[in-house]
């Protein structure tokens, strides 16, 4: 079944159709005239291209030129966004995906698809719409964090855009402009598309613990879940010592978006006659919870205005729990008879982030998983100081020299964690495994000069351990013990 622009149809979810972003809580942005940006290109009837193509001063900072300013006047090609100059696409219905967008014409790589608009509402008004929407039992939501204090909410006023589905192997990406003062979302295509494909873009959705989304993209390299690559889905669901194997899929409870086909009793109840296209109960549509998941820019989207304070968007997209109303957690020990094709084990390269809970000196408990596996294991600390009392003066005071070097690595790296906390904080809510890279440049030094610490104080261990006559067995108290037990292994080597 196939949807050009502005049909409606019975099944179709229910939402006011915009071309522009729409502001309640605030007005829109009035451009001064000092703060427009106005390129230096001019129009030559016999090149065309010359009209704010690519090398136009506005369009290499993502910026659409402001009517009235250009100097290519009318010819100017850098207005997209305002004259809502999209690809053609269509609607259609997928197999287990609900609705999905396609192309309606070839589209060359690089060009503008779309725009994603919806509702322009505060973060805290997102939040709130969140659990609102929860609390009505809908499904799926779309809202997206614009920065750190504003959101879309697409999920009662947006574009086609609000159908483009998720991809692993995505052929569109999202991209932020800056269109008359105000920063807008669009999609534009990474490759070049025939007509007839369908568009989707990496949600790159970041996974809270809610329901498991299972990922129906259908791409080779495709991770299993919506979700499946963002660190809160794999810290609740991967085991992280080296030599152990993923978890066990079976225990994980799934959601399958497939039940959630628009044809289902579900939707087919809830959808308003066709003429209503204003929704004032949006159940059954996309809707955003509290605290199961959300989607935000992947990581290879650019995000090309304001390279430096920008913040790329997100996007809310949480599931419902369970149809018995069940908790969805991983180790709750609800069994689900359903595979997955997770592909390969992935690991977080948010080192930073996970650090103030590995940093900690004291051994901790371990997290027990299903197999008797542990994610975190305690490492059993070295007594240097015991160790030089087995050796040589020299060698003794080599060892605390070394030691002492460690633990002032160790302290140097707290204190940076400390202060580099705001910006790790600030990013993990904007972003799933990036910080500034001043930040990552300080904390690799630190984290490298700590682990040369530890590599000296080991290798010296071992080297005295190996080259240094022991002292005599009667020279040496162990916390009383005259016995050395607890240095059997010098006893063996000896
Ligand atoms: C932005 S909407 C896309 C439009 C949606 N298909 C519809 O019918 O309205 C996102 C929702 O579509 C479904 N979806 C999108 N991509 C999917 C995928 N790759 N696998 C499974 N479900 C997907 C999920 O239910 C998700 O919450």
């Amino acid at each position: 079944m196939f949807l050009h622009q502005g049909e409606q149809s019975e099944g179709l979810p229910p939402y006011k159709h915009i071309v522009r972003n729409e502001f309640s809580y605030r007005k829109h942005t009035k451009q001064k005239d000092e703060d427009i940006a106005v390129c230096v290109c001019r129009f030559d009837p016999n090149d065309p291209d010359s009209a704010c193509g690519e090398r136009c001063l506005n369009v290499l900072t993502s910026t659409e030129c402001t009517p009235g300013y250009c100097p290519c006047g009318d010819y100017c090609r850098n207005q997209r966004f305002q004259k809502c100059e999209y690809a053609r696409s269509r609607l259609f219905k997928t197999e287990g995906r609900g609705w999905g967008l396609l192309a309606d014409e070839n589209i060359k790589a690089g060009h503008f698809v779309i725009e994603y608009c919806g509702e322009v509402i505060s973060s805290k008004e997102a939040r709130r719409r969140s659990q609102a929407y929860e609390a009505e039992g809908l499904k799926d939501a779309f809202i997206i964090s614009l920065n750190g204090q504003e959101s879309i909410d697409a999920t009662r006023k947006g574009s086609l855009a609000r159908f483009i589905n998720h991809s692993c192997q995505p052929n569109c990406e999202t991209r932020k402009w800056n269109v008359l003062g105000e920063v807008r979302v669009g999609i534009f295509a990474k490759q070049d598309i025939p007509s007839g494909t369908e568009l989707a873009y990496d949600y790159n959705f970041e996974w809270y613990g809610g329901a498991k989304v299972r990922c129906l993209c259908g791409a080779g390299c495709c991770s299993g879940f919506l979700g499946a690559k963002s660190r809160g889905f794999q810290e609740a669901t991967y085991v992280w010592e080296d030599d152990d194997d993923r978890y066990s899929i079976e225990n994980i409870p799934l959601y399958d978006s497939e039940d959630d086909e628009p044809s289902s009793q579900f939707l087919q109840a809830i959808v308003p006659s066709r003429d209503d296209t204003t929704i004032e109960n949006s159940e059954g549509f996309m809707r955003s919870t509290s605290g199961h998941g959300t989607l935000v820019l992947s990581e290879s989207d650019p995000i090309i205005v304001e390279p430096l304070n920008s913040v790329p968007m997100e996007m809310d997209i949480r599931k419902t729990e369970a149809r018995d109303g069940s908790g969805f957690y991983p180790h709750a020990g609800k069994k689900v008879e359903q595979k997955s094709s997770l592909g390969p084990r992935i690991r977080s390269n948010s080192a930073c982030r996970n650090y103030q809970e590995q940093s900690n000196s004291l051994p901790k408990s371990s997290t027990q998983f299903p197999g008797g596996k542990s994610k975190n294991q305690a490492r059993t600390p070295v007594d240097v100081k015991l160790i030089g009392e087995r050796l040589s003066k020299e060698a003794c005071d080599e060892l605390l020299a070394y030691e002492e070097t460690k633990n002032q690595a160790t302290l140097h790296l707290d204190s940076l964690y400390n202060e580099i906390r705001p910006a790790i904080e600030e990013h993990e809510r904007d972003n799933q495994d990036s910080v500034p890279t001043s930040v990552a440049e300080r904390w690799i030094e630190a984290s490298c000069s700590k682990l040369k610490a530890e590599f000296d104080l080991y290798a010296s261990i071992i080297k005295n351990i190996s080259c240094t006559p022991r002292r005599p067995r009667d020279d040496v108290m162990f916390n009383g013990d005259r016995t050395g037990d607890g240095m059997k292994y010098l006893e063996n080597g000896g």
